[in-house]
């Protein structure tokens, strides 16, 4: 566990500074601590870790520190419901040390360096508590701190989330499910004896967002800057229905055939044949209310044309533009553009191509289609090779290092079904051939850039 060195607010509080890269200048936002509020099973674990995968998808470092973990690491006491008794004092009091652990372990990381959102996973339920949060994140450190509080009356969805996530806590390892449901139900009656809305009166000088019956309702309190305003307006979008979302790239283009990259060429033949059997597919699925989106070039609409369902074109989903390398193979690039085409090899994510795009820049485009997405339900992606690599690493939590690398071959559907905390993928390879698009980081680069 940590024991933080605390340094004079002071030397905090002005952490919005510029640091000079090259020649662009980098605005470092000051810190934030997003600290959860609210009674077990209200999906607080799953608002953080979504909320930290969306954030770290946008280049926002992002780290969640969840006080379960620290408080099983601490004792094993929990085990017995006494544990949570309001009028444990024992145990409540090491509950407050093991809290103000994890805080400093987050604050910690901050300071280590690039750490810039701190989730504090937590039920964070009483005013103390939150004073005490307070008291190190905005008074001691500086950061700026924003209080996410969710509230939960509808005995299903609670029954629900102590069903799907609960039974597989650490907290209940080898315990019978309804047991496991019971003894839950008595720890959320412990917690509720204490329990202390955020308060609009008393805690006014607080930053909040309460989210009521996980979305049906939002109010926020005093939120600054654009870091919360993006929380915010995050959680605001995500719902918990089930759904599925389906990606596929379109059918082989002509140009894929000709290893040709961008572009706006026309299916090949065997690009029209995965249409045909991709709308025989979906047709088999029977998706309810299945929307399809592609993107504004010929080939994603082109494989869209055999699949009786609303369709949208985004101009968001254009593959990345290659700017000066359009419509070249990757070999003529390499002997026309030696050096843009090492540049692209060592560091693939920031590489943007001469009056065209980065991966990095692709993401950015992208955001208000994964918060549409979050938005719906069934949604058909019909998109590109760059394009969707951006869009799984969202749903997958891979990292920039990662996501120009991810496989996504041509005629094949993605299937993502969310589970938990997480993503199931699955994928189903449509027996259609197709030219291989996937080029590997060459060993070379790999080296190199380790070394460096
Ligand atoms: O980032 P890399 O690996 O070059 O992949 C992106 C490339 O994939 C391609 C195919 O090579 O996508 P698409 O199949 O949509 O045409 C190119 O158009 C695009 O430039």
């Amino acid at each position: 566990m940590a024991s933080l060195p605390l340094a004079p607010a002071s030397d905090f509080r002005q952490r919005c500074h510029s640091i000079r890269i090259g020649e662009r200048v980098n605005y470092v936002n000051t810190p934030h601590v997003i600290a959860l509020v609210g009674l077990p099973a209200r999906g607080k674990t799953y608002m953080g870790k979504k909320l930290s995968r969306y954030l770290n998808w946008i280049g926002i470092n992002t780290k969640v520190f969840n006080l379960g973990e620290y408080r099983r690491q601490a004792t094993e006491a929990y085990k017995s419901n006494d544990f949570f008794r309001p009028d444990n004092t024992e145990a409540m009091a090491l509950r407050e040390r093991v809290a103000v652990d994890a805080l400093e372990d987050a604050c910690e990381w901050i300071e280590g360096g690039g750490g810039e959102v701190a989730v504090f996973d937590a039920t964070n339920t009483t005013r103390d508590r939150r004073r005490m949060i307070h008291s190190i994140v905005v008074e001691k450190m500086g950061y700026k701190l924003l209080f996410v509080e969710s509230i939960c009356n509808d005995p299903k969805i609670i029954q629900a989330t102590i069903k799907e996530v609960k039974v597989n806590s650490p907290d209940y390892k080898d315990v019978e499910n309804e047991t496991v449901l019971n003894d839950f139900l008595l720890r959320i009656q412990h917690y509720e004896a204490l329990y202390e809305p955020l308060d609009e009166i008393l805690e006014s000088h607080l930053s909040f967002m309460k989210i009521f019956n996980t979305g049906a309702k939002v109010l926020v309190h005093r939120h600054e800057g654009h870091i919360q305003s993006r929380v915010i307006y995050y959680l605001m979008n995500i719902h918990i229905l089930p759904r599925t979302i389906y990606l596929t790239r379109h059918g082989e283009s002509c140009h894929n055939r000709q290893g040709k990259i961008g572009g706006d060429s026309d299916l090949s033949d065997k690009g029209w044949n995965y249409a045909r059997t991709l709308g025989d597919f979906i047709k088999t699925q029977r998706i309810r209310d299945l929307k399809v989106w592609t993107s504004w070039m010929k080939r994603t609409i082109q494989t869209a044309s055999y699949i009786e369902a609303p369709q949208e074109r985004w101009k968001a989903l254009n593959e990345i533009d290659a700017g000066i390398c359009e419509e070249m193979t990757y070999e003529e690039i390499e002997a026309k553009h030696p050096e843009e085409f090492r540049n692209r090899d060592l560091d693939k994510f920031h590489y943007r191509y001469p009056r065209g795009e980065s991966y990095e820049d692709l993401v950015a485009r992208l955001e208000p289609v994964i918060m549409e997405l979050e938005r719906q339900k069934n949604v058909l992606v019909i998109g590109h090779q760059a394009v969707l690599r951006c869009l799984l690493a969202y749903f997958l939590d891979r990292t920039a290092d990662q996501l120009p690398y991810i496989e996504v071959p041509l005629h094949t559907i993605i299937k993502l079904t969310p589970v938990a905390y997480g993503c199931k993928m699955e994928e189903i390879h449509m027996p259609i051939e197709a030219v291989n698009t996937h080029r590997a980081k060459p060993a070379s680069c790999m080296s190199i850039q380790k070394d460096q």
